[in-house]
């Protein structure tokens, strides 16, 4: 009597928990619906006719990537306090910039400045002498790319996630991935550009995953070894999480923000010779082992490209 009332009791146990299972399964299929119906609802960013006196671009833009910005204040809707406040900038024809500084610096806010994506912006934002709000979103957002910090796979086939509008030949696609050092991956797939990618790219990740502890920083040795070879006739602005990618990466110029304002901005070795600048205490911040290589490598990096340029 014990023993069958016993396997009833841990029976009823797994019908609770798969009862408690499917509750949470119905609860997040409902949030799913409800933000899908919160997307379909929101204002549009930009209307038809507040575009009408759109500037159009004539040829291709930008071709030399020069950025000019002065007074640039970023206000986000409901905050009291700008998130940039009057910054002046004068980035150069395809200069490879990394832009420091603490958390919420305003680092990301200056990104989306040039993609125009949120808050209100004031003052003056020009890319290859063009200002970037006489032009239509989508004119100014096809012609700038971004790399997020968090990539996302979508659900469909791999060559759907390199090319989603169908505009480029297998060819080009398979030239894509090897410039992102992915060729040889994918080769080695049964189906190749047809392989199925299931939603978040679940599936994909384990196939990238190295099993390796350092698989973010040879991620990011890869993305910056692109960066400089791929990106080479293009002006890249990058948010550095680590000192190492821009100081050891041959970065032309840092860029330190604080409180929403430029605090520095040079070559990296000029801008350690203030041993009391913003970018020198970051340096000292990561211990005396990782500053010594850091600043090591900065002066060599700026040595062999000052002998180059003589
Ligand atoms: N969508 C938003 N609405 C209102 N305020 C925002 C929004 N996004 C950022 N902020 C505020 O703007 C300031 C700058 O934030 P930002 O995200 O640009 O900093 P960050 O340097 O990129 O920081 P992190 O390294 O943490 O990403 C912060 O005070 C932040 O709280």
């Amino acid at each position: 009597m014990v023993g069958l009332s016993l396997s009833y009791v841990l029976q009823l146990i797994g019908h609770a928990q798969w009862a408690v299972r499917q509750s949470v399964e119905v609860e997040l299929c409902f949030i799913s619906v409800e933000r899908n119906i919160a997307y379909t609802q929101l204002p549009r960013e930009e209307e038809p006719d507040e575009v009408a006196d759109a500037l159009e671009l004539e040829g291709p833009w930008p071709e030399e990537g020069r950025i000019e910005i002065r007074d640039l204040s970023l206000h986000y809707f409901g905050s009291d306090r700008p998130a940039l406040s009057k910054i002046t900038l004068s980035l150069g024809k395809c200069e490879k910039i990394g832009v420091v500084g603490r958390t919420g610096a305003g680092k990301s806010s200056l990104l989306s400045c040039l993609f125009r994506l949120a808050g209100h912006l004031e003052g003056s934002l020009e890319i290859d002498g063009i200002e970037i709000t006489r032009l239509r979103l989508a004119d100014l957002r096809a012609n700038l790319s971004i790399i997020p910090q968090e990539p996302f796979l979508f659900e469909g086939t791999l060559r759907f996630n390199v090319d989603p509008f169908n505009e480029h030949t297998d060819d080009e696609v398979w030239a894509a991935l090897e410039a992102a050092e992915l060729k040889r991956l994918v080769s080695a797939l049964p189906d190749k550009l047809e392989t199925r990618i299931v939603e978040n790219g679940r599936n994909f990740s384990v196939v990238m995953d190295e099993p390796t502890a350092n698989i973010d920083v040879q991620t990011d040795r890869i993305i910056q070894r692109s960066i400089h070879s791929q990106f080479r006739n293009m002006t890249v602005l990058t948010i550095a999480h680590r000192l190492h990618t821009v100081l050891c990466e041959g970065y032309d110029k840092i860029l330190v923000l604080d409180q929403g304002q430029v605090k520095e901005f040079d070559e990296p070795w000029v801008l350690l010779q203030n041993s009391d600048g913003w970018l020198s205490r970051m340096v000292a911040e990561t211990g005396p082992e990782t500053a010594m290589m850091l600043r090591s490598t900065a002066k060599e990096l700026y040595l062999k490209k000052h002998s180059h340029q003589q």
